[in-house]
């Protein structure tokens, strides 16, 4: 089922004092809303964010996890350390992560995988870079992500998957994709997921948009009815526009 989403991640922001200081800003800030609400911490502090907010309408997520069960893997973390302390969501793909971390299509899948191995729900980031959409390339490099790391499994397994478009040319650079150049791309993505599994898991895939989303423009991106929510990243620092954008709805 389509849901609405707003979902913030903090990268790698906050140490515990200013992630305790956050949080009751949060709670201060939360009243019923018409999206589901996620924040993603950093690993230190998913174990205390999941506790402190265990009575509150917002789920913990993590903002990556490796594709192996375990081993000598040296500063990584699985799927079943991430559900040992209550998260059920991972962030997997996202830019940074593919940029700095040398993450592909194809550990991508196997990370994919994992997590649907454990049962997790997974927000799947992609999209394309500044040179990509200049040269025209935006839908086919959106739409090669996508095939390359989800188009192996089964249709049934999208019900724990949310897929999140973030243009890389408008993450934390203060530049957002138009609202229109949203809703084109996530009508493209919806197409890309008709084409080989039918228009039910396209039309009940819950597609978030990221890059540079504030208070001042959520409405309007929410507004376009391809965009089920968004990623959110530097407004998720801070209480007040975290939630002028969840209710944004
Ligand atoms: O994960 C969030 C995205 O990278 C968006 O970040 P941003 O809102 O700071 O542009």
């Amino acid at each position: 089922m389509r849901k609405h989403i707003v979902a913030g991640n903090w990268k790698m922001n906050n140490d515990l004092a200013q992630t305790e200081t956050l949080i009751s800003e949060l709670k201060k800030q939360i009243k019923t809303s018409d999206a589901e609400v996620m924040i993603a911490p950093s690993f230190t502090n998913l174990w205390h964010t999941f506790e402190a907010t265990r009575n509150d309408d917002i789920e913990v997520v993590a903002q990556n996890m490796h594709f192996a069960e375990n081993g000598a893997y040296t500063g990584e973390v699985s799927a079943s350390m991430l559900k040992s302390v209550g998260i059920q969501t991972v962030i997997l793909g996202h830019s940074e992560r593919r940029a700095y971390y040398n993450e592909t299509d194809e550990s991508l899948a196997k990370k994919v995988d994992a997590a649907l191995a454990h049962d997790m729900r997974i927000i799947f980031c992609f999209g394309e870079e500044l040179a990509d959409r200049k040269a025209g390339n935006e839908e086919s490099v959106v739409e090669s992500q996508i095939k390359n790391a989800l188009f192996h499994l089964e249709a049934l397994t999208f019900k724990n998957i949310v897929l999140a478009y973030e243009p890389v040319w408008a993450i934390g650079t203060g530049e957002t994709a138009s609202p229109e150049q949203a809703q084109d791309m996530h009508a493209f993505i919806r197409k890309t997921l008709e084409s080989k599994y039918g228009n039910v898991v396209a039309d009940d895939m819950t597609i978030l948009y990221g890059g540079s989303v504030k208070p001042a423009n959520a409405k309007e991106i929410f507004g376009k009815p391809d965009v089920d929510g968004g990623l959110i990243g530097g407004a998720a620092l801070k209480a007040e526009d975290f939630y002028a954008i969840v209710n944004a709805f």
